[in-house]
């Protein structure tokens, strides 16, 4: 047996000493500032801290949306720190699923169009573009809806429009930031019970901003930030 394989297998994100420095005015601004990080591929996690704590900003850094000032960022096996825009772009395109709290949907497109978009950077065919926005939508329950536009949906059937957006690529992980942050508690839950069922039977990987303990609790580990650390 090889030295890997005693190891087992790796995180799927591993943070090491990572920092977040922006300039305002000339001035820095530390807004994450030693961040050291595991997270293991299939697991569920939730991040919550007070507005400012720089949550969104270590979500970013993890989707590869943006660098560290400081430290190490491997995920997927990759290191993003020293990455080049394209090299991060390519590695969001097939690693990443983004979620986010505006559902993002371009309103002249149908519902099966908006979940095609991230295919139209890959080869394959029309008609296997639109067979995988198909079945990304029968995963989230909206296979009826296919050819409607946003504003036919209500903002719960947005999100899981953008939800079948994000998958559509079989990424390994899942970001999502206050995924139902504008949706009432019966649209909310539905979506958290998406995510789990993402989580669960398609073994993704999935990390949560979100300000709603309710929704938090869904996940099976809940990581704290406060003022730029992890607590
Ligand atoms: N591009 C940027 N340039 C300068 N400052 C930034 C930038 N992005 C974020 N910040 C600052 O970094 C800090 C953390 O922002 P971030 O959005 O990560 O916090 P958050 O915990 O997600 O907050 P919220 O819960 O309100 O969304 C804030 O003070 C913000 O103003």
């Amino acid at each position: 047996m090889g030295e890997g394989q005693r190891e087992g297998k790796k995180p799927i994100v591993e943070l090491d000493g990572v920092g977040k420095t922006y300039f305002r005015d000339k001035e820095p601004v530390v807004v994450l500032d030693n961040i050291s990080l595991d997270i293991e591929e299939g697991s569920y996690e939730a991040l919550m801290g007070p507005s400012g704590s720089g949550k969104s900003t270590l979500l970013n850094l993890i989707a590869g949306l943006d660098r560290p000032s400081r430290g190490s960022a491997r995920v997927a096996g990759q290191e993003l720190s020293g990455m080049s825009d394209s090299a991060l772009a390519t590695f969001r395109s097939r690693t990443m699923g983004f979620i986010f709290q505006a559902y993002n949907l371009m309103p002249v497109l149908t519902a099966v169009e908006n979940v095609e978009l991230p295919l139209l950077l890959t080869k394959l065919s029309r008609g296997e573009r639109k067979k995988r926005a198909q079945t990304a939508l029968r995963v989230v329950g909206l296979e009826e809806r296919m050819n409607h536009y946003p504003r036919q949906l209500s903002g719960g059937q947005e999100q899981r429009v953008a939800i079948a957006r994000a998958i559509v690529n079989d990424p390994r992980i899942i970001v999502a930031d206050e995924p139902t942050g504008d949706l009432d508690r019966k649209s909310a839950d539905e979506i958290l019970t998406l995510l789990e069922k993402l989580n669960k039977e398609f073994n993704k990987t999935i990390l949560m901003v979100t300000h709603d303990p309710q929704a938090a609790e869904r996940a099976t580990v809940i990581h704290r930030l406060d003022k730029g650390n992890l607590s």
